[in-house]
């Protein structure tokens, strides 16, 4: 067993419900809000970590203002809003490809629950494609901007491909800092949260499939120097977390 100074200490957070969760609409880009109960959950997740007696050195969040509200509201709760912050599109969630904007569940009735589960939680199957010149086009989209090589840009990913950018961003970015004993928050997504749990777990492409994270419930990692989990635990209710998880799952459902 590694000693205390030689541990780890990372936690995850997915964003709170946003306004298109909460209308069951494929979202991954679209850079909508928070819901009010979004805002309230990301603020019950700030308590419940304080609470829990967790500090943090460093936070790191994607582009989408879904994750970067939710963490703002995290760090007020926890009167940490002077923590820095590092924003990345790396970890913004996993591209949707054609289907952001539909209803999850209308998709499910029209081209079967079993469809809609691949396009939702498979490893290494995409969602049908953006086309060109899409005015959700990541490439002609002000957020990217500064991204230089535009072809590292989707037009739609599986979690394989956003696992292929998250990854490696963690391993030279958020890594070294926690090798260096900083302790680590990260608000990102579903998926892209998927991408960096399949890494630590070392899951399998059919052990992935039925991961699904809830809204904005603190996702604690503690590792050992060679990466090993030496304890994960969600830090809240464990009722109110796997009914969390089971509606996140139920998304996906057509309306009976
Ligand atoms: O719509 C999305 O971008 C994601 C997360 O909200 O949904 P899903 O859980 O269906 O992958």
């Amino acid at each position: 067993m590694a000693s205390e100074d030689q541990l780890m200490h990372l936690v995850l957070i997915r964003h709170g419900e946003s306004e298109w969760n909460k209308a069951n609409l494929f979202t991954g880009w679209t850079d909508v809000e928070l819901s009010e109960n979004g805002v309230k959950e990301a603020q019950a997740g700030g308590r419940a970590l304080k609470e829990a007696g967790y500090d943090f050195d460093v936070c790191y969040t994607s582009y989408l203002k879904r994750a970067i509200h939710t963490l703002n509201n995290v760090l007020d709760e926890m009167d940490r809003a002077w923590l820095p912050v590092v924003k990345t599109w790396k970890l913004n969630e996993r591209h949707y490809g054609a289907l952001q904007g539909w209803n999850k569940a209308d998709t499910a009735a029209k081209y079967g629950e079993e469809q809609v589960k691949i396009w939702r939680r498979s490893y290494d199957v995409p969602p049908l494609a953006l086309e060109p010149g899409d005015e959700r086009d990541p490439h002609t989209q002000e957020m990217f901007r500064d991204v230089a090589m535009k072809d590292v840009l989707p037009y739609t990913e599986c979690l394989k491909d956003t696992i292929a950018r998250a990854w490696p961003y963690f391993q030279d970015e958020i890594a070294p800092e926690l090798k260096a004993g900083k302790r680590v928050l990260i608000a990102a997504h579903g998926n892209s949260l998927r991408a960096l749990v399949m890494k630590f777990d070392k899951l399998t492409p059919d052990e992935i499939l039925n991961v699904n994270i809830p809204t904005a419930i603190p996702l604690s990692y503690t590792f050992d120097q060679d990466w090993n989990v030496v304890d994960k635990h969600y830090v809240g209710d464990p009722d109110m977390i796997a009914a969390k998880i089971q509606a996140v799952a139920n998304q996906g459902k057509a309306k009976k």
